[in-house]
């Protein structure tokens, strides 16, 4: 079956910045797909491509195996929601939603039909007489999706529509939007530079940079096996601790400044820079027996169920490592105690230094 959409090596310039670079990926029906990246990547230029806002320099779009690089707008069954969604402030909640179905020139009865399932759906039906500036954030965003979603789009768009809500209500969202996809089915395209609504939500993700997608996967894949230093670094929180290491020769791991590890490392890297990331729960204190790397707490911070603690691996001057402790494990910890660590080397992403990409290991013979 045809994807619900394929981009296929879409480019658009503005005048030096390339905002897409020959952006290619597909999404099947009724998928919930995350474009993540940070500021100015071209997640919105993207979606805007997607909804016929803008018009590539090259490349190609499809939708359900059409192609529809060219067609109208309105021809083309996407519905987009803006990041600084604009309501009719003169007009009732149900009239914001009457509003595209009238133009859509559907029949009366119809229209007071889908509008008061719209608003039933997203838990707004006691709201249908009021004027959105007298709504929180979170109904106004609510209202914002209904009228998108009462045209009943094949695809929805969705751009950062969370961002200027507080983080409860992004929360609340969060868990509305999963539902309404579950109820649904819909195909949804979901820009957003926040890597928490990103795995949350996507059942895939594409990470964009520089206008292209560097890595797409579901969210485990992208956490498990990063293709390079920019992914292993934006997907993970808190973040992967990298340290810099140098691959032995004749296969035998890597030297690190807390001393060699066990890597099985391909020879053709012998001699080589690379870097070592470990994620924070990759590394635990070490039981009494146990062959364990000297650390000492460096930091300590608790964030509820978890602590956070960093240590100082191979002396103060050494790195710092962050390790997620559940709370109990790092209850008495204080800066300046010596715990050793204990380290899966089975666990531990191995980049390339100069060009940033994963080592992979040659498998086992
Ligand atoms: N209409 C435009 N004119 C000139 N430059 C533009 C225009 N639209 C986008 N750009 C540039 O293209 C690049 C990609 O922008 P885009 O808005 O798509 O990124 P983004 O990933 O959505 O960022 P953000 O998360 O900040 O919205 C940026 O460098 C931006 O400045």
């Amino acid at each position: 079956m045809a994807p619900a959409l394929r981009l296929d090596g879409v480019s658009k310039r503005y005048g030096a910045v390339r905002a897409l670079d020959r952006l290619s990926f597909a999404v099947p029906e009724g998928r919930f797909f995350v474009l993540f990246g940070p500021s100015a990547v071209g997640k919105t230029t993207a979606l805007r491509t997607i909804a016929g806002l803008v018009v590539p320099d090259a490349g190609r779009l499809e939708m359900f195996g059409a192609d529809v690089t060219r067609a109208a707008i309105a021809s083309r069954g996407v519905s987009m929601v803006f990041q600084s969604f604009a309501l009719y402030p003169h007009l009732t909640v149900y009239e914001n939603f009457a509003y595209p179905l009238r133009e859509m020139k559907v029949a009366r009865d119809e229209i007071d039909r889908r509008v008061r399932e719209t608003a039933a759906m997203l838990r707004l039906s006691h709201r249908l007489d009021r004027k959105p500036g007298t709504l929180s954030g979170g109904e106004q965003q609510r209202v914002a999706l209904g009228r998108s979603l009462i045209r009943r789009p094949r695809i929805l768009l969705l751009d950062e529509p969370l961002t200027n809500l507080d983080a409860k209500l992004r929360q609340e969202m969060r868990t509305e939007l999963k539902r309404l996809h579950a109820q649904f089915g819909m195909t949804i395209v979901y820009a957003t530079p926040d890597e928490l609504e990103a795995l949350s939500m996507g059942e895939e993700i594409a990470v964009l940079r520089e206008g292209a997608v560097v890595q797409r996967g579901t969210p485990d894949a992208l956490y498990e096996a990063p293709r390079d230093l920019y992914v292993a670094s934006k997907i993970g929180s808190p973040t992967i601790n990298l340290v810099e290491a140098v691959v032995r020769r004749g296969g035998e791991g890597v030297e690190t400044p807390f001393g060699a590890l066990a890597l099985r490392t391909s020879a053709a890297h012998a001699g080589e820079r690379a870097v070592l990331g470990i994620r924070p729960s990759d590394l635990r204190p070490a039981g009494p027996d146990e062959a364990a790397l000297p650390a000492s707490v460096r930091l300590i911070e608790p964030l509820g169920d978890v602590t956070v603690v960093s240590f100082a691996l191979a002396g103060e001057a050494g790195p710092i490592l962050k390790v997620v402790l559940p709370e109990a494990r790092a209850l008495g910890m204080k800066p300046g105690d010596a715990v050793p660590l204990v380290l899966d080397p089975g666990k531990i992403h191995l980049f390339h230094a100069g060009t940033g990409l994963a080592i992979r290991e040659p498998a086992p013979a």
